[in-house]
């Protein structure tokens, strides 16, 4: 690979880069990495802002495609250096079937690596999830714990799952022998809940609120700390594990880092009403208004509903057994690990992360602001 920083060289691939996280990843790649040379964007669905970007210096290459199917995603990859694997199914509200969501996160990983073996391409960082290690079914919490706190990693929820077993895929694949003879690198991110501009359920709970009179009711303890990362951050660790992983990679390769800054730690509700706040919604209660064991009942009324109504209309609300279960469960990071190994500092402070996610709900569509 060219190691001089003036000379653009470097082809990327970034699958999924229309996604929430994937478009902070695309266009901080275009400011952030001067060797590139290409960037090639592969997605299901490909957004309109694309275009814009093809104006730059950078060749930005448009790919509709799926990871599902190995030869599209062969055919992408021809040719790259680095691949940035964040394409995935982020469904924990029963949109789509187990098995789908099998083959988009598990195959389609597994395709991706086929396809670095198959081309030659070397350098694989995948975005992973603080899912993979928990909250557990049992509800423990991990607290401000690190990548080597030992937790009993059990999940039954199809997302985790498929998680879990992609992660082990992309790790256990470092040092496989890819065309050329060179040793595969791959690295693994795990986000805790990830926020900001064009996050979907900050925007549900926003409407929400509005519905409600601008209002949002406790339903969690303030108590519970629920781990939560700035998209900004979250893209500039994959930017840099991207750039280190070749020159580091005894070191990087196959491990495992989560994804932190400097937000606070807080409850779930707590947080988002950092943002929600400022644009006029109030959190009602400051402890729980109902009885948890009555949540756990309308979580599973709403799944029964789930069941009953899938064959007529897709139900899919925020409230079920799982999300009751993340959000009430406390989990969050507490670590150096990325700084230690790759020189991370969070690109984002907490006031700006804060200041940008707040202008970006108070410019969204239907507004109270
Ligand atoms: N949002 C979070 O809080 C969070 C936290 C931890 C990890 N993650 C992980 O980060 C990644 C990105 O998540 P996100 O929140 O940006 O989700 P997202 O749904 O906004 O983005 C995922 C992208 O992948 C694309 N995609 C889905 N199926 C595909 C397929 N078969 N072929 C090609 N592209 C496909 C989608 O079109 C979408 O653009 C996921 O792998 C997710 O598991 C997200
Ligand atoms: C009980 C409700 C009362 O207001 C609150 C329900 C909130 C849930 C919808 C969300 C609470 C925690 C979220 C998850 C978490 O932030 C981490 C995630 C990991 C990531 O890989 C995918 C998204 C998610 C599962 C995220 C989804 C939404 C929550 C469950």
């Amino acid at each position: 690979m060219a190691d001089s920083a003036q000379v653009p060289a470097l082809v990327y691939l970034v699958t999924g880069g229309c996604g929430f996280l994937g478009e902070h990843i695309v266009r901080m790649l275009l400011e952030w990495e001067p060797r590139l040379r290409e960037l090639r964007v592969f997605d299901l669905h490909l957004s309109s802002w694309l275009e814009e970007l093809k104006t730059g210096p950078v060749q930005v290459t448009a790919i509709q495609g799926d990871v599902t199917q190995a030869h599209e995603v062969a055919a992408a990859m021809a040719g790259s250096h680095v691949v940035i694997h964040t394409a995935g199914l982020v469904d924990v509200f029963g949109k789509a079937s187990p098995e789908t969501i099998h083959k988009v996160n598990v195959q389609g990983t597994q395709n991706v690596i086929d396809a670095c073996v198959q081309t030659g391409t070397r350098l694989l960082v995948y975005t992973s999830s603080m899912e993979v290690v928990g909250p557990n079914v049992k509800g423990h919490p991990f607290y401000r714990g690190n990548e080597d706190t030992p937790y009993e990693a059990i999940h039954r929820h199809p997302y985790p799952c498929s998680k879990a077993l992609a992660e082990q895929l992309v790790l256990e694949a470092n040092g496989r022998k890819v065309n050329g003879g060179l040793p595969l690198v791959t690295c693994a991110l795990r986000p805790t809940g990830i926020y900001g501009e064009g996050h979907q359920v900050m925007r549900d709970f926003y409407h929400q609120g509005l519905r409600f009179g601008g209002r949002l009711f406790r339903a969690i303890p303030a108590s519970v700390e629920h781990g939560r990362v700035y998209v900004g951050n979250v893209a500039w660790m994959h930017i840099l594990v991207a750039r280190e992983l070749e020159q580091r990679a005894a070191l990087m390769g196959g491990q495992v880092y989560f994804c932190y800054d400097k937000s606070p730690y807080k409850s779930y509700e707590d947080f988002n009403m950092e943002f929600l706040s400022p644009c006029g919604l109030r959190l009602i209660g400051t402890h729980p208004l109902l009885p948890y064991w009555l949540l756990v009942l309308l979580a599973a009324l709403n799944a029964l509903l789930q069941w009953l109504l899938r064959p007529l209309v897709l139900y899919t609300p925020l409230l079920n057994p799982y999300t009751l279960a993340v959000a009430n469960t406390t989990f969050t990071v507490s670590t150096n690990k990325a700084q230690r190994h790759f020189g991370y500092k969070p690109l984002f402070s907490w006031e700006e992360s804060r200041a940008r996610t707040i202008h970006w709900v108070q410019a969204m569509e239907g507004s109270a602001w």
